[in-house]
């Protein structure tokens, strides 16, 4: 006999939880759109024909929802994940920089019996990086590399008065750890902050990040090197309409991830 559906809860319906509301409400096998959380209601239903679902508040998705997407502003981002984790469910984080600043609810979700799925997001590899933290890396880095437009207005930017107007070469804009980057760039390195998670952590990956009015495309180049394997990854991402900071691909990936808790094939590690 079949399984039950699994219903989604998606908080927030920008560039990201817009696109999978509407994958989920196209429909995927297994999985229903459940309730939304959204500032403006009319938007979201027009977004969204045919749903009937309820709009909630983001603290009140888990407790119907079995499954809680966050796809909200970074500072929201513990308005819906604790209440989601205290009522045991599975929550899927898109703003996976706020984890290292609220890392107290991973030991949170294993009291509750939930869980915490970081999705790939804008990345690649970390199918790859996983596999080698089963064995030694020694060395995990990451080089991302945006349009301008995509930088400005991050608080590292601003705090230190950087004008990225008219650059005309490539400008180094932060180079460290990844747990002292992240603050700096809440809105653009959520990628960094899942590679920290799945390989040496945020102390030990190393980031920089540039301002690049060379590219088109939001570029992220990691390399690892480890005993069972050294891999360079680069991937270029196309700037999603909605928001440049974000890459078109990143909804793409929630979804594939969704899919994945439900399909009988699965691959991948
Ligand atoms: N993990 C990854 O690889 C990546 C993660 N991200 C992150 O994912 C998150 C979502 O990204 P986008 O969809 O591009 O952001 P976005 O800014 O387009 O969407 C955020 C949405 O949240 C809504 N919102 C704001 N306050 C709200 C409230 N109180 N209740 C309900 N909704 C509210 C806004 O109206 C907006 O529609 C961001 O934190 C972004 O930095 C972005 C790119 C890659
Ligand atoms: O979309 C991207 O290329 C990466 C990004 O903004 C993030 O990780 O927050």
């Amino acid at each position: 006999m079949a399984e039950r559906e699994l219903t989604v809860g998606v908080a927030g319906l920008g560039g990201v939880g817009a696109r999978v509301a509407q994958a989920l409400l196209a429909g995927i096998p297994g999985l229903a759109l459940g309730a939304i959380s959204v500032r403006d209601g009319a938007r979201a239903r027009a977004l969204l024909a045919g749903f009937e679902g309820p709009i909630v508040a983001p603290e009140a998705l888990g407790e119907t929802c079995d499954i809680v997407l966050e796809g909200l502003p970074p500072a929201l981002f513990r308005t819906v994940a604790e209440p989601a984790l205290d009522q045991g469910r599975t929550f899927m984080p898109l703003s996976v920089g706020q984890l290292l600043e609220h890392w107290d609810l991973v030991e949170r979700a294993r009291e509750r019996g939930a869980r915490i799925l970081v999705p790939t997001g804008a990345l690649i590899g970390l199918d790859a990086v996983r596999a080698a933290r089963e064995g030694t890396i020694e060395s995990v880095s990451m080089v991302t590399r945006k349009p301008p437009a995509g930088l400005a207005g991050a608080p590292h930017v601003v705090a230190n008065g950087i004008s990225l107007d008219g650059l005309s070469e490539p400008l180094l804009l932060f180079s460290g750890s990844v747990r002292e980057g992240v603050p700096g760039f809440p809105a653009n390195l959520n990628v960094a902050a899942a590679l920290s998670l799945a390989g040496i952590g945020p102390d030990r990956t190393r980031l920089e990040v540039w301002a690049d009015p060379g590219v088109t495309r939001n570029t992220h180049t990691i390399e690892v090197e480890a005993d069972a394997a050294r891999f360079t990854m680069t991937i270029e991402n196309v700037p999603s309409e909605t928001n440049p900071r974000t890459g078109r691909i990143t909804a793409l990936s929630a979804i594939a991830a969704l899919r994945r808790l439900v399909d009988p094939l699965v691959v991948g590690t």
